[in-house]
């Protein structure tokens, strides 16, 4: 990719791991509605490349997508709990907006952070808790229906579903990636399910670079770590993207230690 990336919502989380890892290897154009802090712009990343907006405000979003050839799309809100009107703004709205601006710019590929939750109601009572654990093989492989868990993942389903629109009828490469749970340096503590579906910060960012490399079409490919367990398939993350992560909670304790000799 010698053109720019567009990375919006870059100082968040998920915004962060990418950029401690690959940070160096685009020229990239940020965009996030909160200004940035120094230590989280990436060296040679010019003033004129960081962009304070939201994006719902499509003559911004205009502006940020112009000149670049891909756009990592993160920005919004991501509170499993957040409510309809918040969604609707800030993910549905924002989506749009984004992959708008990006077919009307030419923009080749987007890949799209959805969410676990946008299939989380597969978890019902009678798989849970067995379907976290080991000796379970239940497994969802993308190709699912959206179920979602709540309003957010209603939100998140609704972005992928822009991105199929966006890739049949302007021919934009779409990758939706159902980001699982990340965290730095170890698994979430004590929680099961946030351990099935752990995703390293340098898994994150590798991820994300080869969203930036492959070719593809149109995918949804599962965000997650290489877990033991894991009910989450991420073998087309490998096909299809040369996704190949490092990172297994299995390798940690329930506490989120690392285990002796690992
Ligand atoms: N952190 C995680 O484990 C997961 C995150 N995701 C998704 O990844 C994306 C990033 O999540 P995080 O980095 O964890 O969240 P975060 O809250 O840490 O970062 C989001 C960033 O987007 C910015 N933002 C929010 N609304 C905006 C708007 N309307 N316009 C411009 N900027 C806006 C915020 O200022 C913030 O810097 C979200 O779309 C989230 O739904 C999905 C699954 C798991
Ligand atoms: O989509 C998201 O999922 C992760 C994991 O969900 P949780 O309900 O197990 O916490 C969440 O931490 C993150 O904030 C959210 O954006």
């Amino acid at each position: 990719m010698d053109d720019p990336v567009l990375l919006t919502g870059a100082g968040g989380r998920v915004g962060q791991a990418i950029l401690g890892g690959i940070g160096s290897e685009y020229d990239w154009r940020l965009l996030d509605r909160e200004p940035l802090a120094e230590e989280d712009i990436p060296d040679g990343v010019s003033d004129d490349d960081v962009v304070i907006g939201d994006v719902t405000d499509e003559e911004a979003v205009r502006e940020a997508v112009d000149g670049v050839g891909a756009v990592i799309h993160l920005a919004g809100d991501p509170r499993p709990t957040a409510p309809w009107d918040s969604v609707l703004r800030n993910n549905i709205d924002g989506a749009h907006t984004v992959f708008d601006a990006a077919a009307d710019s030419g923009v080749e590929r987007v890949a799209f952070a959805s969410s676990n939750h946008a299939v989380g109601a597969y978890e019902t009572d009678e798989r849970t808790p067995d379907m976290y654990r080991a000796d379970d093989e239940y497994q969802l492989n993308g190709s699912e229906l959206p179920r979602p868990s709540n309003l957010y993942g209603v939100s998140k389903a609704s972005g992928e579903i822009i991105g199929r629109f966006y890739h049949d009828e302007h021919g934009i490469s779409v990758a939706c990636v159902r980001i699982g749970n990340l965290t730095k340096g170890h698994p979430p503590k004590e929680y099961e399910r946030g351990q099935a579906m752990w995703l390293s910060h340098r898994d994150c960012a590798h991820l994300f670079d080869r969203c930036l490399r492959a070719e593809y079409g149109y995918e949804i490919v599962f965000g997650i770590s290489d877990n033991d367990r894991k009910y989450y398939s991420i073998d087309r993350a490998r096909e299809v993207l040369g996704y190949e992560p490092q990172d297994n909670s299995a390798e940690f304790t329930f506490e989120g230690d690392p285990k002796d000799g690992v």
